[in-house]
């Protein structure tokens, strides 16, 4: 299977290729945004037309969510127009589009998790940006997966985690917001899961939702990375209910996961259970 992934320079596109690596029948192309311009309409017919795939996975987005307030129109030439000029090319390709989404397409008002079908209903810049994505998607390729997600990280460039355990290390005095509920989800997991939906050979295309299990807060989120980062004394952790951001965020966006779990057969570990495993692994590793 030839698969194309997008955003190659990305923590998720890096954790893909990682996850590759283990199966042979995957001949996976990694596209930088310099190699492959997804906002780039002549770019992107180029590219389909002068190389053949079965799979895209795309993973190329703006990602900055206090950026993209200020910068509406960058955020939806990518996270809209970029995905528009994909989910065209895959359609006349004939290639399954495995696309990326967010948590943040919903409200957060929600108390019970957000099924696929529920309403979405953005309350920031990228938020509605991706939703804008995810509609070309469903509107124009009729192969498609929408993978919605929430709350990546891993060892690979800036995201949370990442964050953390820089400011942990310099002693800086950090006020982490308890305002916002949601599950942090290990990149690697996610990665896993888009190769195994490839694998499985299950045409049923459509939404899905895949994040750990559980829930979190910001706050409880950077006290379990400090408590399994080991001993850090310099560290200066504090919890704060008033963090001033440029982008609101859902108060409360954890994603019902029963779809995937059932569609794929997979099984999906805490998310406090995860980091433990995933930081022990990156600690002992040579
Ligand atoms: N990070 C998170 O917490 C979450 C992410 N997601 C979604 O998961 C996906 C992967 O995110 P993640 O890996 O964390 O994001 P990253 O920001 O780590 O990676 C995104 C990559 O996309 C690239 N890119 C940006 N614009 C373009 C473009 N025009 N053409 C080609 N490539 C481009 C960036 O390139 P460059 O390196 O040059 O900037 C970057 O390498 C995204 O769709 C995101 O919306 C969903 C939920 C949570
Ligand atoms: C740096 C910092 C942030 N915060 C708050 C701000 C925010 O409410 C929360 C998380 O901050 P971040 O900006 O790292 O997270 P954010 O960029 O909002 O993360 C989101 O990224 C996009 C790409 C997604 O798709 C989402 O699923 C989600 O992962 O923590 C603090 O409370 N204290 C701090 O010192």
């Amino acid at each position: 299977m030839r698969i194309l992934v997008t955003g190659a320079h990305g923590q998720l596109a890096k954790c893909i290729k990682d996850a590759s690596i283990k199966h042979t029948s995957l001949a996976c192309t990694f596209v930088s945004r310099e190699q492959l311009d997804i906002s780039n309409n002549d770019a992107v017919a180029l590219y389909f037309r002068n190389h053949s795939f079965d799979y895209c996975i795309n993973t190329a987005a703006y990602t900055n969510v206090e950026k993209a307030e200020s910068d509406k129109e960058n955020a939806y030439l990518i996270n809209s127009e970029g995905v528009k000029n994909l989910a065209i090319q895959c359609e006349e390709h004939n290639v399954v589009l495995l696309h990326v989404s967010t948590d943040y397409v919903f409200d957060g008002t929600q108390t019970v998790p957000y099924k696929e079908t529920d309403n979405t209903g953005p309350i920031n810049v990228y938020g509605a940006s991706k939703l804008a994505g995810e509609q070309h998607v469903s509107a124009l390729c009729q192969k498609h997966f929408i993978v919605r997600t929430s709350w990546l990280y891993s060892q690979y460039g800036h995201n949370f985690y990442t964050s953390m355990l820089s400011h942990f290390k310099k002693g800086t005095a950090l006020k982490i917001t308890t305002e916002q509920t949601g599950t942090p989800t290990n990149a690697q997991d996610l990665a896993v899961v888009l190769l195994t939906i490839i694998l499985s050979e299950v045409y049923q295309y459509g939404v899905y939702h895949y994040s750990n299990d559980g829930e979190a807060t910001w706050y409880d989120f950077a006290s379990e990375i400090l408590k399994n980062a080991g001993q850090i004394p310099q560290a200066n952790l504090g919890s704060t209910n008033h963090y001033s951001t440029f982008a609101r965020r859902p108060e409360r966006s954890i994603l019902n996961t029963k779809k995937v779990k059932e569609t794929f057969s997979i099984v999906i570990p805490l998310w406090n259970e995860r980091l433990k495993g995933f930081m022990e692994d990156v600690y002992t590793q040579p």
